[in-house]
């Protein structure tokens, strides 16, 4: 992957009628990289993706691929190929057919179009099915079928929306490693679309996350997942301990942040300097959080809550508890670690945390 952008999105909208799906959007697609989009539904992932393909065109803004202005570029003159959900795959036509079609659109002569078919079809396995019509084929095949279909042209950017979604899940887990080793060794652009979170930040270099037509933050998974920008960032990877307030002081190691919970000492933002007087959403996520039916002894941040309930989450629990003013607080721990503990509905217990595992929200 390099710093390089393949593809810019500068100031793209797209409405339709008065309604606007997406947009204002910035951001960059890198060469050779693979990018996530997500968001909830209806957020305008798949609008994103089909103005790229060219099925959709921007209302505002410019889309440029390798430095070309690309809004009004028909989808067959632009090299950017697309697998569904659906596959679309041709139900009439046998495997081969189906990866060869491109190549015939294109005019390649048979002897090449042969000899590109069969290479695809051994990279992806699938060259025992090649004679078989593909409605005879297993979902995991097909999927296989629709990217050597994708891939036989040999295109410098693939498009994939929600490709995987209705596969079970072990074969789910089996594509994605397919994905992520064929994208390494082509080095080819992926853009992918899904819903899912262990998806995108299993296979993506960068994920965009995307909330009303918005990009809510971009950047790598372990970047996002420790630093979210923004509360709708954070509630949507799940991290369900956000407090909001004023910053009440400021020294050089910590901002102590009052809210109605209480008041906080929190490690200071290099991506948002506060001083005293300014709003501040800080985040603690569940698993950095400690439990106690004793006040601590530490001088760490703390709150005493009630517990509400327990969730069974493999092999560690999540204890649900109320604070002051109803804050809700979620707790991460292993059965071990609750074992030692009195958690029946209505107990009281401690929360405390450091004042650096907690994270303060720049983008609020
Ligand atoms: N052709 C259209 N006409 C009117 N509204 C549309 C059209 N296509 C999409 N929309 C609206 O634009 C918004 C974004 O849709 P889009 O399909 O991009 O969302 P998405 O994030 O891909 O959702 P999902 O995950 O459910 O597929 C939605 O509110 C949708 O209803």
């Amino acid at each position: 992957m390099t710093n390089t952008p393949l593809v810019v999105f500068e100031n793209v909208v797209k409405r339709y009628g008065t309604f606007s799906a997406v947009g204002p959007i910035d951001f960059e697609i890198r060469k050779g990289e693979f990018l996530a989009i997500m968001g909830s539904s209806g957020c305008g992932k798949t609008t994103t993706l089909r103005m790229l393909a060219g099925l959709e065109a921007p209302s505002d803004g410019e889309i440029r691929l390798a430095g070309k202005r690309i809004n009004d570029l028909p989808t067959w003159q632009r090299d950017t190929p697309m697998v569904w959900q659906s596959l679309a795959l041709f139900p009439f036509l046998t495997v081969r057919e189906n990866v060869e079609f491109s190549l015939r659109m294109r005019g390649i002569a048979k002897a090449e179009r042969q000899q590109r078919v069969d290479k695809w079809l051994e990279r992806m396995q699938i060259t025992e099915f090649a004679e078989r019509n593909v409605a005879h084929l297993s979902g995991g095949q097909r999927q296989r079928v629709a990217l050597a279909r994708s891939l036989v042209t040999e295109p410098e950017i693939l498009l994939l929306d929600e490709p995987l979604s209705a596969l079970d899940a072990h074969l789910k887990v089996r594509m994605q490693t397919v994905l992520s080793n064929l994208q390494r060794e082509l080095g080819i652009t992926f853009v992918y679309v899904t819903h899912s979170q262990s998806e995108a930040f299993s296979m993506a270099d960068r994920v965009v996350i995307m909330s009303r037509g918005r990009i809510e933050q971009i950047g790598n998974p372990q970047e996002i997942y420790r630093a979210p920008r923004t509360r709708f960032v954070a509630e949507f990877l799940g991290s369900s301990n956000i407090f909001a307030g004023n910053v009440s002081g400021v020294d050089s190691t910590s901002v102590r942040i009052s809210t109605p919970s209480g008041e906080f000492d929190v490690a200071p933002s290099q991506a948002k300097p506060l001083s005293k007087g300014d709003k501040a959403t800080f985040v603690v996520s569940g698993d950095r959080v400690n439990l106690s039916n004793r006040p601590p002894s530490n001088d760490y941040n703390r709150l005493e809550a009630s517990v509400v309930g327990e969730e069974f989450v493999g092999a560690t629990a999540v204890i649900h508890l109320e604070g002051m003013a109803q804050i809700e607080i979620k707790a991460q721990k292993s059965h071990d670690e609750l074992d030692q503990l009195n958690l029946e509905p209505g107990a009281k217990v401690w929360v405390s945390w450091r004042p650096d595992a907690a994270h303060i929200l720049p983008g609020e």
